[in-house]
């Protein structure tokens, strides 16, 4: 990310074509990374099956995810193509934790004694290059107990959870959103994500950018959901850190506009960006 602290960048759809390139004639899966999802606890089994989806509709080379065990057939019937693993004891399995260039953990995750072990075991043991994505109950985790992140990891509060992470109100957030971005950025020394109509991407010491696509249609349980295996997909390609953040929250902002177009914002769903998230993945293809 460039720019000296105090400036904002705003970032249009034209901008995706600066991190989205195409790609090499000879690429393998290999080459376009592996990103595991954390979550999905009983009751909270879709949060987790749209991050994934996301992830690979952004071009992730391979999807693993850990979650609760009733969801596993649920997610291998809707999406194949991820490689679901049941944690019944709070353990990920470790191979899975070494081979994965990123982890997004925390959608669907719950606050419970399965997804506390999780989350810890994630921050203790995950490989010390493997790139962090933490979202939502991960979110909750970190603000009952904070703990040093590794560099360099991605933070994707709503501002309910940044209000937590920050130990004030999500009104104080909302009055001041490029405070309250400073200030995570600065306690959690992380790239961070605050969400909402005009979500900001910010990273300690660079400046802050702004996004002003998106619309109330996305305000609907899931879509954040969408957002964090976005990020973690883009992050898997090898984009830098704040910059996956930035061209994530980008790319599912105009994919949510664009879905909108289509039938209203209405009832528009977490699910429908889908479709969308492809096409503007692919900025020389639609161009
Ligand atoms: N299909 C699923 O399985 C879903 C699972 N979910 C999971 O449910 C759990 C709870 O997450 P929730 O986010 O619902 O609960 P939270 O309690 O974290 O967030 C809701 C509260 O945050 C505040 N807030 C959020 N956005 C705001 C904004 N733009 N402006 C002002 N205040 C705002 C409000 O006070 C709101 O009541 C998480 O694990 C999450 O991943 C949700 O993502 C919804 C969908
Ligand atoms: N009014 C809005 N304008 C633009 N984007 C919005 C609006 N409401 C919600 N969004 C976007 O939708 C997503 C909602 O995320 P979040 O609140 O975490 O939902 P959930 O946890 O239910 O998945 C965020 O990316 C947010 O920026």
């Amino acid at each position: 990310m460039t720019g000296a602290p105090h400036e904002l960048e705003d970032l249009r759809e034209d901008d995706l074509a600066r991190w989205l390139r195409p790609r090499a004639r000879d690429s393998h899966k290999g080459d376009h990374g592996r990103v595991l999802c954390i979550g999905g606890d009983s009751g909270h089994g879709g949060a987790i099956m749209l991050a994934a989806e996301a992830a690979l509709r952004c071009g992730a080379g391979l999807v693993d995810v850990a979650t609760h065990v009733l969801h596993v057939p649920a997610l291998l019937a809707r999406r194949p193509e991820v490689m679901a693993q049941a944690v019944d004891d709070g353990r990920v399995p470790a191979a899975l934790l070494a081979s994965a260039d990123v982890i997004l953990c925390g959608p669907g995750l719950g606050q419970g004694d399965w997804g506390a072990a999780m989350f810890a075991q994630v921050l203790d043991d995950a490989r010390p290059d493997t790139r962090l994505v933490l979202d939502a109950d991960a979110l909750n985790l970190l603000a009952r107990r904070p703990r040093a992140l590794p560099a360099d990891s991605i933070l994707t509060p709503h501002p309910g959870e940044a209000a937590r992470l920050l130990g004030i109100e999500a009104s104080e957030v909302q009055r001041d959103r490029a405070g309250a971005l400073q200030g995570l950025c600065a306690r959690y020394a992380a790239v961070v994500v605050l969400k909402g109509a005009g979500t900001l991407v910010g990273a300690t010491g660079r400046g802050a950018r702004r996004i002003s696509a998106g619309n109330p249609g996305m305000a609907v349980g899931g879509m954040g959901d969408v957002l964090a295996g976005t990020i973690a997909g883009l992050c898997a390609q090898g984009l830098e850190a704040a910059d996956a953040a930035a061209c994530g929250a980008l790319l599912h902002a105009c994919a949510g506009d664009a879905a909108a177009g289509e039938g209203g914002e209405r009832g528009l769903l977490p699910a429908d960006l889908m479709p969308w998230l492809r096409r503007l993945a692919n900025p020389q293809a639609t161009a």
